[in-house]
């Protein structure tokens, strides 16, 4: 066995396991299984496995994920670039399945950090209702912005917060929401040594603590009817069923929607037979575990007068934005508006940086002013316009010249440590709109007036990708007529948005970001 396990963690296992204990060290000696997900938000799953360069084995519980063969190195392939997939363990595919994500719905992912779920559960949003993707952890949300980012999610608010600050500014207001919750990582041992060094026997008691008070605050953020899935990458029960059985009993409106025992995943350990464990003596993944609950509670306006006090916001309505457009430029999304803005988002922006004209320093000591809000808008709805020849949907928000479309008015975000409002579009300098990553990554080749597209198997890819300038003949450019050939050119993969380069008398100047570079 190449893993070296805490005695009193194999004795546990030992008693929790009895007979089976065998099967499940030798898997300690086994090579960890790797897979990826197809990100539906810019390539069907067929469409990837033609495309794919190597061969690719269905997980039996995604249908949009696959094992990797050994050797195979997804990372290093444009097509990692371009956002055609995440790179993700196949046993952390399970709860979103088990979400039951639908486009429309108002989703939070509490603990999303670095966004393997918030990926997928984009993807199952297809660009319409919303999700907010929580990390309490500031350095751990620059991951989750940039994962969201190159998956291209318009629909997505990133946040800096603790869940009982979220749960009092969104009360009773997702369809859905994840706790991927903080735990001792047990089930990870096998793949990350780190996880085996930071573990002893009092680690579980020490997050059962945690795991309590994030699924307090998620129940009140939840509406009744709504779906609550919480999981864990551990073994222990009292992290598990344990966590589950007692959040049941301080919740009766909650029920567990029995997953266990179906399909690949084994029951969980008595009370709760209905909640679900990954067992990797089991299935081809390391050790999960997965609860789905649901409030049965009734909507407020169900309710009798004066029956109580429910979780249901009746001051936020869901209401659709004008054009209709999704995210394949098809389709439809809403918004919410807000008829009492007393109950959502109290309190001060604290990051101070929401729109309207200002000043800041400009370093030498002088005060300059910054563009207006309206010139702001001004500039980059004529930049949609010329560059794309159609406008985004979304509640624009400003931090400072920067400009997002959010899927929530700004008003909803006051108080709220955000790090990502929406979808950035780009921000002002010296009066010209300069349109942000984000936006290319998540347009398709067909939303741009000017596009080109590099083959994911030619040098050229990677030198794009390593940020390089290209020598690119004006024939190569795909230009919707009556559009100059000078400018912002969306640059494709082999037809998939990576990033904007600027184009003028054949040379491609390289607009891909630093941080994000092929090394
Ligand atoms: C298991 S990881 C999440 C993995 C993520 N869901 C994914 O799929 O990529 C748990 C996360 O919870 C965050 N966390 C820890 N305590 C938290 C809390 N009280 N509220 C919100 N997030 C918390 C950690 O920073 C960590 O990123």
């Amino acid at each position: 066995m190449s893993v070296q396990l805490p005695h009193s963690f194999s004795e546990r296992m030992k008693e929790l396991l009895g007979r089976e204990y065998e099967a499940f060290t030798k898997t300690y000696g086994e090579i960890p299984h790797t897979g990826i997900r197809v990100n539906t938000l810019k390539i069907a799953v067929d469409e990837l496995q033609r495309i794919s360069p190597y061969r690719l084995e269905p997980i039996p519980w995604c249908s949009t994920g696959f094992y990797t063969i050994e050797g195979a190195r997804p990372g290093k392939h444009p097509y990692y670039h371009a956002g055609l997939y995440y790179i993700q363990e196949p046993s952390a595919m399970a709860p979103v399945e088990l979400l039951g994500v639908l486009p429309g719905d108002r989703v939070l992912d509490l603990c999303a950090a670095p966004g393997g779920k918030s990926t997928q559960i984009a993807a199952k949003l297809q660009g319409q209702g919303m999700l907010i993707s929580n990390d309490l952890h500031p350095e751990r949300t620059k991951a989750l912005a940039k994962n969201l980012e190159l998956c291209g999610a318009r629909n997505a608010v990133v946040l800096n917060e603790s869940p009982e600050r979220i749960a009092a500014a969104f009360p009773g207001f997702f369809d859905r929401i994840l706790i991927d919750a903080p735990c001792s990582g047990e089930g990870m041992f096998r793949k990350d040594e780190d996880m085996v060094r930071q573990w002893d026997e009092n680690t579980p008691t020490k997050y059962a603590g945690m795991q309590r008070e994030i699924l307090q605050a998620a129940a009140l953020a939840l509406r009744p009817g709504g779906t609550l899935v919480y999981s864990t990458c551990t073994f222990s029960p009292e992290e598990n069923e344990g966590s589950i059985a007692e959040f049941l009993a301080g919740h009766p409106q909650f029920s567990v929607v029995p997953a266990g025992g179906t399909g690949s995943f084994a029951p969980g350990l008595e009370p709760l037979p209905g909640t679900a464990r990954l067992w990797p003596h089991k299935v081809k993944g390391e050790g999960h575990f997965i609860a789905v609950l649901r409030n049965n509670g009734k909507p407020e306006e169900e309710k009798d007068e004066g029956a109580g006090s429910g979780n249901s916001d009746k001051s936020l309505t869901v209401v659709p934005l004008g054009e209709r457009r999704g995210q394949n430029g098809e389709g439809g999304r809403t918004a919410v508006s807000r008829k009492d803005k007393s109950s959502v988002g109290r309190g001060d922006n604290r990051n101070g940086r929401n729109g309207r004209a200002s000043s800041r320093n400009d370093g030498r000591g002088r005060s300059a002013a910054i563009t207006s809000e309206g010139d702001i808008l001004a500039s980059y709805r004529e930049f949609a316009c010329e560059q794309l020849g159609w406008q985004p949907e979304g509640f624009p928000v400003l931090f400072g010249e920067h400009l997002y479309l959010s899927p929530l008015p700004r008003e909803a975000l006051n108080g709220l440590k955000t790090v990502r409002p929406g979808w950035y579009m780009g921000h002002v300098r010296s009066g010209r709109f300069i349109p942000g990553h984000p936006l290319a990554t998540a347009l398709t080749s067909g939303e741009s007036l000017r596009s080109l597209s590099l083959a994911g198997d030619e040098p050229e890819a990677v030198s794009y990708l390593k940020g390089e300038t290209l020598s690119i003949s004006e024939d190569r450019l795909t230009i919707i007529t009556g559009t100059s050939l000078k400018g912002y050119v969306l640059v494709c993969i082999d037809g998939y948005s990576a990033g904007w380069g600027k184009w003028q008398d054949g040379i491609l100047k390289n607009e891909y970001p630093a941080g994000w570079r092929w090394t």
